[in-house]
C-alpha cells in the first residue's frame, strides 16, 4: 500500500465533495430567497427527515454488510445546519438588537468619566478594589446585596455597578448569574483582580496572640489549609472580608484578627500579620461593571449573551457549531436552572469578539430570533488588576 497514492486518491474525492457542496449551497440560497418570497421559515423539520432517512438508506451496503449510516446521517445533519445557517444569513432582518447595536457602535464609544460607581460590601472589599482598577476617577456608592447594585444603576442613581462573577477556585457567583435574569442591563468593561488574603489584626498584636479570626466564608475556604494548621483559633463568618476588618479594628479584643485584603489593613489601621495565607498559590475573581445603556467601546473583545435552547438533541452543538464557524473562541459557558420549570436552563455564553463585525451581528440576530429567551449582555474589553488586557 501507497500511502502517498491513497491520500491523491482523497484528495481527487475532496474536489469532488467541495465542488457538490458548492452546488448544493447555491440551490439552497435559491430556496432561501424562494422562503423570503413566499414568508416561509427557514426550517423545514419534515423535509430534513426526508432526506436523512434517503441518504442513510444509500449508506448501507447489503452485499458487503458495510453500514455507514450513522455516519451519514451526521454528516448531512451538519450540511444542513450549514445550509440553515447560510439561508438564515441571506434573510436576517434588521431587528431592532442589530439597529442597536449599529447605534451603540456609532455613539461616542468612551466610558463615562467621573462616574458614580455600586459597589457590594465596604471600602476594602475586592469589590471596591475591581471598581477602582476599572474606574480611576469613579466616586464609589457602597451597597449591602447584589441586588441593590442591580436596583441602583437601573433607578439611575449610579452610573456603573460592580459584581464579582466567577473566581478561579470557588467558581461561579449564582446569586449574580440568577439576577441578570431579573434586571435589563449591559457590561461595559470586565476586570480580573489577582485575590491576595492577608491575616490582619490590630497594631502591635502578635501572631500567637491571636485567638480568633473573622472573615467571609469564600475568603475561610480559600485558606482552609492555613486554618486548619492553627485548630487552636476560632473562625467566625462574617458578612464580607472588609466588613470583617472593621469590625476587628472597632473590636476591644486584641486577640481578634480579620481575613482581608492588604488595602484593607490601611483603610482600617490594622497591620499585616502574615501576607498570603490562601492555600492555592494564584487565586483570581472576574468582575463586570454593568450599565443601563448599551456602550461598546473600540477595544471590546469580549461578548456576553444570555438565552434558552430547546430540550433537544444536539440544541447546544448546534448552537456551538454557529461560535465555531466564526472562529469565535468561547470563554466560559455557565447554566442556571430556570425556576418553576421543568428543569430548564438559561446559559450563559463569554466569547471573543468585537460587534464591528457584520458576521457577529447576523449571528447575534440569528441568536435571537431562534431562542425563545436571548439577551445580548454586551461587548466589553476585560483588564486585570496589572493593568493589561486580557
Ligand atoms: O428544503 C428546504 O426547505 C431547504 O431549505 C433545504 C434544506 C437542506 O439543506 O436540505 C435546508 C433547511 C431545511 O430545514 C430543510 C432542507
Amino acid at each position: 500500500m501507497d500511502l502517498k497514492n491513497m491520500r491523491e486518491q482523497i484528495d481527487g474525492i475532496d474536489e469532488q465533495i467541495v465542488s457538490l457542496f458548492k452546488n448544493r449551497m447555491r440551490i439552497v440560497h435559491d430556496v432561501a430567497e424562494y422562503k423570503r418570497l413566499n414568508n416561509l421559515p427557514v426550517l423545514h423539520t419534515d423535509r430534513e427527515q426526508q432526506v436523512l432517512d434517503r441518504v442513510a438508506a444509500m449508506a448501507t451496503d447489503p452485499v458487503t454488510g458495510d453500514d455507514l449510516s450513522d455516519y451519514v446521517r451526521f454528516l448531512f445533519t451538519t450540511i444542513m445546519d450549514l445550509s440553515k445557517t447560510q439561508q438564515n444569513n441571506d434573510l436576517t432582518a434588521d431587528t431592532r438588537l442589530s439597529r442597536t447595536i449599529h447605534q451603540a457602535l456609532e455613539d461616542g464609544r468612551t466610558l463615562p468619566v467621573a462616574p458614580v460607581v455600586a459597589c457590594q460590601g465596604v471600602d476594602g472589599a475586592y469589590s471596591s478594589m475591581a471598581a477602582r482598577g476599572m474606574f480611576s476617577d469613579g466616586k464609589l456608592r457602597f451597597y449591602q446585596d447584589f441586588s441593590d447594585i442591580f436596583e441602583s444603576v437601573k433607578r439611575g442613581e449610579c452610573d456603573i455597578g460592580v459584581l464579582p462573577i466567577e473566581n478561579s477556585t470557588a467558581g461561579s457567583v449564582n446569586n449574580v448569574y440568577d439576577l441578570m435574569k431579573k434586571y435589563q442591563f449591559h457590561i461595559v468593561r470586565g476586570y480580573r483582580l489577582e485575590v491576595r488574603h492577608c491575616l490582619l489584626a490590630k497594631p502591635g498584636v502578635h501572631f500567637d496572640d491571636i485567638t480568633d479570626v473573622y472573615s467571609h466564608t469564600q475568603a475561610i475556604s480559600q485558606c482552609h489549609d492555613f486554618l486548619q494548621a492553627h485548630p487552636n483559633i476560632r473562625v467566625h463568618l462574617y458578612s464580607n472580608t472588609a466588613a470583617a476588618a472593621r469590625f476587628v479594628s472597632e473590636c476591644g479584643d486584641r486577640g481578634v484578627a480579620a481575613i482581608a485584603s492588604r488595602e484593607c489593613a490601611d483603610i482600617y489601621r490594622l497591620n499585616v500579620v502574615l501576607d498570603e495565607i490562601k492555600d492555592a498559590k494564584r487565586n483570581y475573581t472576574r468582575f463586570i461593571a454593568i450599565s443601563n445603556k448599551m456602550l461598546i467601546t473600540e477595544d471590546a473583545n469580549r461578548m456576553s449573551v444570555a438565552l434558552t435552547l430547546p430540550h433537544e438533541a444536539g440544541s447546544l452543538y448546534k448552537l456551538i457549531t454557529q461560535f465555531a464557524m466564526l472562529e469565535l473562541n468561547l470563554t466560559k459557558l455557565e447554566s442556571r436552572p430556570l425556576p418553576d420549570t421543568n428543569f430548564e436552563f438559561l446559559f450563559y455564553f463569554d466569547f471573543t469578539g468585537n460587534a464591528a463585525n457584520e458576521h457577529i451581528i447576523k449571528l447575534l440576530t440569528r441568536l435571537e430570533q431562534q431562542c425563545d429567551y436571548f439577551a445580548f449582555l454586551g461587548n466589553y474589553r476585560e483588564l486585570d488588576s496589572s493593568g493589561a488586557i486580557s
